[in-house]
């Protein structure tokens, strides 16, 4: 899978596609607008395969063994969500500008894939949240059956309103809190290098189970981020008394009106997302808060100076 748009990651894909299929005699897939992009370079690509329909989607992992995605973050997002149930393992090459989730440099792609492929690999096991809508609270129902799942966070705001988001928040049925400020993000561990992060929640290792529930600037001294536990039903509502709707966004994406008197429940999936790591989870998400956030860079003090002695 890659991200749109790149004549590098274009160029890219065709011949990791040409090395796959020549050295590692493997069956390869690629996105309907990967096949034609394939095509219209040379006919040699038309082994390739694809898919037509959401409902062929649904049953691709059942012929998938392994994810392959050339972009940055994004598309790690983007191919996490093809896969409603299992998700195969995803090895993720960096071709973006941060990369938290993409260790594995594209110059060397024919050495991981080689050693991927031959195995044991480490993998990093990325939990997701599953999130319903609920219209009108009094009826209690799902606005659909399937839930909507992220692998980084759900995010509920004021949108383009200018007035003060309004939000009862309830955990397991207990009242936890009124959010009043821009809104409010349930994210998940891996989630917690993202816009989490940006709003002043903690960084936590992907491997930590819990749900990370951090207001986006609250109207308050003392609001500060909590973490739950990874096993309650979190749910968000929007009091009838609400001045505004809030809108929710999953992922950053596909944006949903939640008028007064809507919620959404949100709770842990049970398919996490298994992401190939280039060492081991602790040492891979170690290096991406070095490398890509430049956590706690400070030169060294030298010796030479006031000591205790
Ligand atoms: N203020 C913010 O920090 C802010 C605002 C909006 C969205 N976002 C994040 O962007 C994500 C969507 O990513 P996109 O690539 O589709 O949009 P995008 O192209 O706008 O990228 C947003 C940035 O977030 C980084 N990012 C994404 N997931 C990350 C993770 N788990 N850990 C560390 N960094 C991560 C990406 O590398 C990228 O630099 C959302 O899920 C949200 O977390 C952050
Ligand atoms: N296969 C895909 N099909 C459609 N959209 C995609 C696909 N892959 C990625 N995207 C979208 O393209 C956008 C950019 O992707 P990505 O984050 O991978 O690249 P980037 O923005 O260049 O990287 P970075 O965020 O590290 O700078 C994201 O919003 C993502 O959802």
């Amino acid at each position: 899978m890659t991200k749109p748009n790149s004549t590098s990651v274009q160029i890219l894909c065709a011949e990791m596609i040409r090395w796959m299929k020549e050295h590692k005699k493997l069956n390869i897939y690629v996105e309907p607008r990967v096949m034609g992009e394939l095509l219209s370079e040379s006919s040699y690509f038309n082994f390739v395969q694809t898919w037509k329909d959401e409902k062929e989607i649904l049953s691709l992992h059942t012929k998938v063994d392994l994810v392959v995605t050339l972009g940055g973050d994004g598309t790690v997002l983007w191919a996490a969500s093809m896969f409603k149930g299992p998700v195969p393992p995803i090895v993720s090459f960096s071709l973006g500008s941060l990369g938290f989730m993409t260790p594995f440099h594209s110059e060397q792609y024919r050495d991981c894939l080689d050693s991927i492929l031959k195995g044991p690999i480490s993998i990093t096991l990325r939990h997701r949240m599953q999130c319903h809508v609920i219209r009108d609270a009094a009826k209690n129902e799902y606005e659909t059956e399937e839930p909507i799942l992220v692998l980084n966070e759900v995010t509920i705001d004021r949108g383009i309103s200018s007035f003060l988001a309004n939000l009862e928040c309830y955990c397991d049925n207990s009242f936890v809190t009124r959010v009043q400020g821009d809104g409010l993000i349930l994210s998940t561990t891996s989630g917690s290098t993202a816009y989490s992060l940006g709003a002043g929640g903690s960084m936590v290792h992907p491997q930590v189970p819990g749900i990370l529930f951090t207001p986006i600037c609250p109207h308050s001294l003392s609001f500060r981020p909590l973490i739950l536990p990874e096993h309650v039903t979190i749910r968000v509502q929007v009091p009838f008394n609400s001045r505004s709707p809030a809108w929710a966004s999953f992922d950053g994406k596909d944006r949903k009106q939640l008028a007064a008197g809507d919620a959404l429940v949100c709770s842990m999936a049970p398919w996490p997302v298994p992401t190939a790591c280039q060492i081991d989870s602790t040492n891979d998400f170690l290096r991406s808060i070095h490398d890509g956030l430049h956590w706690n860079l400070r030169k060294t003090q030298s010796v030479d100076g006031p000591q205790d002695l």
